[in-house]
């Protein structure tokens, strides 16, 4: 594999906050944070507020010091405990939240303003050529006020990415933005993105917006990235309980892989929960177990001589609605979603699971319906004990 172009390692970021008392206490922010970017990839932060999410990027950016680790910029450290490369030296384009446009200025000359070094020429040229990848040729001579608020986001982008920068930070650039048209720029800057060759960082509290956008997604906790990876393995292979929780919709539930003596002769790891058996080939198990993606999760047959008791993830679409099925389950809570519901349903131990459903399937609350097991990746952890069994904590 090539060298990633932004990597940072172990990096720690405290702040020192102001006495209370006699003693001042230590933030501690980022705690051993590791991360990799290829050239050309979107990267995105994604978790809890207060994480470290704006602390990271603002040291990538150069505005925050750190303690330990060190980041390399293209293989050259540009920040560790002995080393702090200025920002303006750092070749990094930032895109906040707020537009920050030079309201005096028309969105031709906003474009330029980090492109004073070329001739004018070239200058106008690379201008023309950002204001028509973000479609707003049209209004080059218009001043920010003049264009609504996605536009003047398109035109930050324009602006960020006019110098041609190493690296581009995207802090929450859509939060100022209504949904629907969030959904839409940020599919629009994917596309940008990808036809710039840039590449960035994005953060965000939308998970959806992360998936849309990104290639690859750190999922933050407590100043430390969980796991790094695919919008994909994330959602079906999360490697812990916090990522498993954080990232989409899902319930655990009790399951047991039964010991390699009671399934012998099988070539494939099984895990018995209430409502049938999930298998998983042997192979694909080893897999996951290499690329450690899954170290929280329970062994399969082959480390194991006795059997086990774990909880088994189970998202909404693993569970099928099907009329014809044997299998029954009560509809206690359903939510419409236009092409879909999400039906929280009852298993006759009392156990909730959630169901995506077709929504020209409308049941009442209350009614039995027929469900089937159709699960592609089986995701378990040791057992814990849960206060009751609820769909609750795991849906957003
Ligand atoms: N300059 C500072 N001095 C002291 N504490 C700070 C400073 N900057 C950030 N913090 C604290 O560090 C923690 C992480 O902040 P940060 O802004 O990085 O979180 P975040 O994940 O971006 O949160 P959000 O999603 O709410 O924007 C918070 O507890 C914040 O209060």
């Amino acid at each position: 594999m090539t060298s990633p172009l932004l990597h940072a390692e172990n990096l720690r970021i405290e702040f020192t906050l102001p006495a209370r008392q006699s003693q001042s206490q230590v933030l501690r922010v980022l705690q051993g944070l590791s991360l990799n970017l290829q050239a050309g990839e979107i990267g995105c932060l994604l978790g809890p507020s207060g994480c470290g999410k704006t602390t990271l990027l603002r040291a990538i950016a150069g505005f925050q010091k750190v303690q330990a680790g060190e980041i390399r910029l293209r293989g050259n450290v540009i920040a560790s405990a002995h080393h702090h490369t200025p920002p303006e030296h750092r070749q990094i384009g930032l895109v906040f939240q707020e537009y920050a446009l030079f309201p005096h200025l028309t969105i031709a000359d906003n474009v330029a303003f980090g492109l004073q070094r070329l001739l004018k020429p070239a200058r106008q040229a690379r201008v023309d050529a950002m204001l028509s990848l973000v479609g707003l040729s049209a209004h080059a001579h218009k001043f920010p006020h003049e264009l609504s608020g996605g536009q003047q986001q398109r035109v930050a982008l324009a602006r960020a990415l006019a110098p041609q920068p190493t690296l581009l930070l995207l802090d929450e650039p859509f939060s100022n933005l209504d949904v629907a048209l969030r959904e839409r720029l940020s599919l629009e800057v994917r596309n940008i993105l990808k036809e710039a060759n840039a590449t960035a960082i994005l953060v965000t509290h939308d998970q959806q917006e992360a998936f849309a956008v990104a290639d690859q997604v750190g999922v933050m906790h407590e100043g430390r990235i969980l796991q790094w990876d695919t919008p994909y393995h994330l959602y079906h292979q999360p490697n812990s309980r916090f990522v498993a929780d954080f990232v989409g919709q899902g319930v655990f539930v009790p399951g047991r892989i039964p010991a390699p003596s009671e399934a012998a002769g099988h070539t494939t790891a099984q895990v018995d929960i209430e409502i049938g058996a999930l298998v998983m080939a042997e192979a694909s198990a080893a897999q996951s177990a290499d690329v450690s993606t899954i170290p929280e999760a329970a062994s399969t047959s082959a480390a194991r001589s006795k059997a086990q008791e774990v909880d088994v993830l189970l998202r909404p679409d693993d569970i099928t609605h099907d009329d014809a099925s044997p299998l029954q389950a009560e509809v206690v809570k359903k939510v419409f979603r236009g092409a879909d519901f999400v039906y929280t349903l009852k298993l006759s131990s009392g156990q909730l699971i959630l169901a995506n459903v077709p929504s020209h399937h409308n049941h009442a609350i209350g009614e039995k319906i027929g469900i089937k097991l159709d699960a592609d990746h089986v995701v378990t952890f040791p057992r814990i004990s849960l206060p009751t069994p609820s769909a609750t904590g795991l849906s957003h």
